[in-house]
């Protein structure tokens, strides 16, 4: 969306304006400054502020070579979602954020009563190590499917959207997108996932070399059908569609990231309603941010996925459009500004 530069200095007036000295509220204000932009108000509302959790099985997993833990787990915590036991539920509900958990295609069949929105592309994709992780078709059909998703949570009223992911050995596939988009070596790429050491981080970069050169990929689609999963080609149909919908976006970790730097391909204006929630530490998720030029909220040391930081920062986005609407001015307050001395 164009923002008229008129808007944009009537907009810093009223932050500059409130009762505090000039940017004393430090990286609130730029999110303010933002969230207003991204709205084209003086006073942005966070509406039905929503996460939602994509969760996908890689075929790659199966070898227990890349990942800590067993592909199992994937359809566990999916379990432990809809029972409310992950640290995302607990997010969500001590920061009053709707959740919803999304089968992209995990490898178990769930009951169909149970709390989840079933959009299976596949049991799971193929193992990038042989062949390509989906087909063209299913590519297609993961874009499709997350875009209508993503419009049903708009059309219910949200406006502030943030994305997290469930999928054992993901690190690993947005590590290869991390190598394609970034032209990186693979060394920079690759980190400890879910808690590889020195030396299992030593065998996934040589495992992921050889996948990244054994493939022939010239492009994003070739990319996200190559490298996968079902889980991250829908946030990146989910993430084009929130921002087609002008919704605040808010960015979790290193997978979401990953596929956020597949997006900005597709839609090189993205970033203006990408807000980053925090620095993961997944050791790429750094390079990412500075390859991105943006700075994150928060930096907990986090590396867990499934939205949570996104769920930690939303607090902030409130605190933020609060301060924009409800904090007093100067001469509301009747404050005396900076002397000439300032
Ligand atoms: O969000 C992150 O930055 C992040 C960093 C490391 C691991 N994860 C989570 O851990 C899982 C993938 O780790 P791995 O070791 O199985 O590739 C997946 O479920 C992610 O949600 C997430
Ligand atoms: C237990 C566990 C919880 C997770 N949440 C997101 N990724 C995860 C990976 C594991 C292994």
């Amino acid at each position: 969306m164009r923002i008229s530069t008129e808007f944009k200095t009537a907009l810093q007036h009223k932050i500059d304006l409130k009762t505090k000295p000039l940017g004393a509220l430090g990286d609130l204000e730029s999110l303010a400054f933002k969230i207003g932009c991204i709205q084209n108000t003086k006073s942005p509302q966070i509406t039905k502020p929503t996460i939602v959790i994509f969760a996908g099985d890689h075929g790659i997993a199966k070898m227990g070579e890349v990942n800590p833990f067993p592909q199992e787990v994937t359809s566990q915590m999916v379990y432990n979602f809809v029972n409310g036991g992950a640290a995302i539920n607990v997010f969500s509900k001590t920061n009053d954020i709707n959740l919803k958990i999304v089968d992209a295609g995990v490898n178990h069949q769930f009951e169909s009563d149970l709390e989840i929105v079933d959009a299976k592309i596949d049991f799971g994709t193929k193992n990038y190590q042989f062949e390509p992780a989906m087909t063209e078709a299913q590519y297609e059909e993961a874009i499709q499917k997350s875009g209508e998703i993503v419009h049903q949570i708009y059309n219910e009223g949200c406006n502030t959207i943030g994305f997290g992911e469930m999928g054992i050995s993901n690190t690993s596939s947005a590590s290869l997108l991390m190598a394609y988009f970034l032209k990186l070596p693979m060394e920079a790429c690759v980190g400890s996932g879910t808690g590889l050491k020195e030396g299992g981080i030593n065998k996934k970069v040589k495992i992921l070399s050889e996948v990244f050169e054994k493939h022939n990929v010239n492009n994003t689609l070739e990319a996200l059908s190559t490298f996968g999963g079902f889980e991250i080609v829908m946030l990146y149909g989910a993430l084009l569609k929130a921002a087609e919908l002008n919704m605040t976006i808010v960015i979790d970790g290193f997978i979401v990231t990953s596929a956020l730097l597949a997006a900005k391909t597709s839609n090189t204006t993205i970033l203006e309603n990408c807000v980053f929630a925090h620095n993961s530490n997944e050791q790429g998720h750094k390079k990412m941010l500075e390859y991105l030029d943006v700075k994150p909220l928060l930096s907990l040391g986090l590396r867990l996925g499934e939205g949570t930081g996104a769920a930690l920062a939303i607090p902030l986005l409130k605190a933020a459009v609060n301060f924009l609407n409800d904090m007093a001015s100067f001469e509301s307050a009747g404050v005396s500004g900076e002397t000439e001395q300032g």
